[in-house]
């Protein structure tokens, strides 16, 4: 089975228990979303492929900052959300998992992140902004951060976001935006952990 392995603090948990398993024996091959998973993937031994090697995924599990009644997220908390949103293009299902205060009644309690090439991103922002959000750009200490792909990060505060689809198109329309952390019809199942049990979400066929 091949898995694409989403990033952040609830998948570290994933890719320890993964990687126990493979050491008991479970034949999986992972591609990675971000550089710190290639790592830790290989910390816990889970073996690596590419999409040189393999054209889909049979199944991508990641996390979320934010999740509505509809599976609709927002992502890239951690700056991977163009890696994340290619590897969860070429899998065939997706499942999220997360705790219970990643579910929101309307995406945008927190701020959306947009990632921008580095060149005139000021611009860019202030084309966001004019969209209806207070942009600010991510950083790492006192440095701009920096993402996997040599970009930059833009945190974008909306109010609520009643049409995430449409937000997404008006704003990869606009020249600079690489990506935007909305993954709108993107997940199939999400696992919430609660503090005894699990909350279990599927998209409606
Ligand atoms: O860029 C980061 C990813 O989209 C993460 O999956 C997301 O931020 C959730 O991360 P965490 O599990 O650390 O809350």
């Amino acid at each position: 089975m091949t898995i694409g392995l989403g990033s952040g603090s609830t998948v570290y948990w994933l890719l320890e228990n993964l990687g126990k398993r493979v050491s008991k024996g479970l034949k999986v091959k992972g591609v990675p979303s971000s550089v710190k998973t290639e790592k830790l993937a290989d910390k816990f031994g889970i073996p690596l492929t590419s999409f040189h090697d393999i054209q889909e995924l049979d199944l991508a599990i990641d996390g979320a900052d934010e999740v509505d009644d509809y599976l609709n997220l927002i992502k890239g908390g951690g700056g991977s959300l163009v890696r994340e949103k290619i590897v969860i293009e070429a899998s065939k299902h997706v499942i999220i998992i997360g705790d219970e205060s990643k579910l929101v009644k309307g995406l945008g309690n927190r701020p959306l992140p947009i990632e921008v090439i580095r060149f005139g991103w000021e611009v860019t922002c202030r084309k966001i902004t004019r969209v209806g959000a207070e942009c600010s750009l991510r950083l790492e200490g006192s440095h701009p951060f920096i993402s996997d792909n040599g970009n930059y990060i833009l945190d974008c505060d909306f109010p609520t976001i009643t049409h995430p689809a449409s937000l997404h198109e008006q704003l990869t329309s606009l020249a600079g935006v690489v990506e935007t952390g909305l993954f709108v019809n993107s997940a199939d199942q999400v696992i919430l952990g609660k503090e005894n049990n699990i909350r279990f979400l599927e998209r409606s066929k």
